[in-house]
């Protein structure tokens, strides 16, 4: 099951006195719903990300998981990054149970959990291996197993493919967005991929800087699996980039607009 997230007036400053990294922040996020953040570099995604995950409080404001505030990390809200952390004394089936035995689940609860897990991620026959003998794509799914094993309500995913080659990143993308969808967890991620974006995205927030802001938004509307090479895949790519584009020569303003029926225009 998934969660909503109320994001409520968010304004935050890293130094008191500074401007604002982010500003005035206001959204919400439905249950099981997918949504990417992008944006240029420095306008507050990750900011943003952290906020929701409890890593950081927001100077004013404040995030609300299924209408309960959001004052420190949860393992029911899950975060993901870029580097997998794993200990690399572990192999992958003590990795992945890490937090269920953190969480004082008994032994053997935890070894099926896990097994389940890594036949889910494509690992079950790597279980016994150590994790610096795995791949960065296979690391990236023994994390992506450690995400799951607490059934978390939201994953949150600061670029997690971005040091991954293509193919790999292309399967990891399908396949966390098709987990999600089966679980109903509302999925969070920042990338630079317009591409990844699409790919995954129920709803793309295009986000702007100084201040950092949510400039523009739109929902994809794109039947599942997606097809990258689709001519309707294609022509929602255009119209996010043109978005994009135009969102670095917008002046600060208040509500992010929609772009469902454009894109419905444009998908035919
Ligand atoms: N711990 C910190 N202390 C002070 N300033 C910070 C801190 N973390 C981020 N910032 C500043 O906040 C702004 C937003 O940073 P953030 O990392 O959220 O942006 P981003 O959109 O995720 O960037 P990128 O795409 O490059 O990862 C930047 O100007 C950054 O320098």
């Amino acid at each position: 099951m998934g969660a909503t997230i109320s994001i409520n007036g968010i304004t935050h400053h890293y130094k008191a006195g500074a401007d604002p990294v982010l500003q005035n922040i206001e959204n919400r996020i439905d249950s099981g719903e997918c949504v990417v953040l992008i944006g240029r570099s420095g306008c507050g995604k990750s900011t943003l990300l952290h906020l929701i995950a409890g890593l950081l409080q927001p100077s004013e404001g404040c995030v609300k998981i299924n209408g309960h505030q959001v004052v420190r990390p949860m393992a029911k809200w899950n975060m993901m990054f870029q580097k997998p952390s794993l200990y690399p004394w572990m192999n992958v089936r003590q990795n992945a149970g890490l937090g269920l035995e953190f969480a004082g689940r008994p032994k053997a609860e935890i070894r099926g959990r896990v097994d389940e897990l890594l036949t889910l991620v494509g690992l079950s026959e790597y279980s016994d291996a150590n994790v610096r003998s795995l791949s960065g794509g296979q690391q990236q799914r023994v994390a992506l197993a450690r995400s799951l094993a607490t059934n978390p309500e939201v994953l949150l995913l600061d670029e997690p493919f971005s040091a991954l080659d293509a193919f790999t990143r292309a399967s990891l993308q399908k396949e966390v967005a098709a987990i999600c969808r089966d679980f109903g967890i509302t999925l969070v991620t920042v990338t630079h991929d317009i591409d990844e974006a699409i790919l995954m995205a129920d709803r793309v927030m295009i986000m702007n800087r100084n201040p950092g802001r949510i400039e523009h938004e739109f929902e994809v509307a794109l039947d599942w699996p997606r097809d990258t090479a689709g001519v309707d895949f294609q022509a929602r790519r255009r119209v996010l980039m043109e978005q994009f584009e135009r969102s670095e020569n917008v002046t600060p303003m208040g509500k992010p607009s929609r772009d469902r029926v454009a894109l419905r225009r444009v998908g035919g």
